[in-house]
């Protein structure tokens, strides 16, 4: 089974109003478009996974992320039995520290999401099953199969490996 590697970029901040948001975006083009998804994508040969996660988030919405300030957050297979070719790896990575204001892209129309009010339906539906619990500071690893439609969750698996912000 060959997974592509591809990585993802969770940032956070605090609005005006004292709510935590997470920085999400529709899709315009490509693989899952019109879904609403975390900035990112493959993971180039040399690169590493958090490289990608910095290089991919500036590419699509225009901030600048340090690698240094992304922390491993979950790691994530999808594996599509009728559409092999899709299925992936992906390398999941929260961080609160950017500089820049994100800006609409060729690939990404982004905007902020108030955690506690996140767009799940008009996400890949798998994302209900991990990205609440990694928004609250878990580390996860996790793992869905796709039914024929390459839409519906049909088998999944979400391990917590560790509470990053219990205190
Ligand atoms: N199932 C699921 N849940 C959550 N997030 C995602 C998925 N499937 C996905 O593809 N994604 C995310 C992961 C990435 O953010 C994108 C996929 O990246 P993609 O646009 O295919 O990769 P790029 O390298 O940017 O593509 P090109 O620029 O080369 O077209 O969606």
């Amino acid at each position: 089974m060959t997974f592509t590697p591809v990585s993802l970029c969770l940032l956070t901040r605090t609005a005006a109003d004292g709510r935590r948001e997470v920085l999400l975006g529709r899709k315009k083009r490509g693989f899952g478009v019109g879904k609403v998804v975390g900035p990112g994508g493959h993971v180039e040969s040399g690169e590493s996974a958090a490289e990608a996660a910095a290089r991919e988030t500036t590419e699509e919405t225009g901030l600048a992320v340090a690698v240094g300030d992304l922390r491993a957050a979950a790691n994530v297979t999808f594996r599509f039995p009728a559409k092999p070719a899709w299925d992936m790896r992906v390398a999941v990575f929260t961080g609160e520290r950017f500089a820049g204001e994100a800006r609409e892209t060729e690939e990404l129309a982004p905007r902020w999401y108030p955690v506690d009010a996140l767009p799940i339906d008009e996400m890949w539906s798998d994302n209900r099953l991990w990205l609440p619990q990694v928004l609250e500071g878990r580390r996860l690893d996790a793992a869905f199969v796709f039914a024929e439609d390459g839409e519906t969750v049909a088998e999944s698996h979400v391990a917590i490996v560790a509470e990053d912000w219990a205190e």
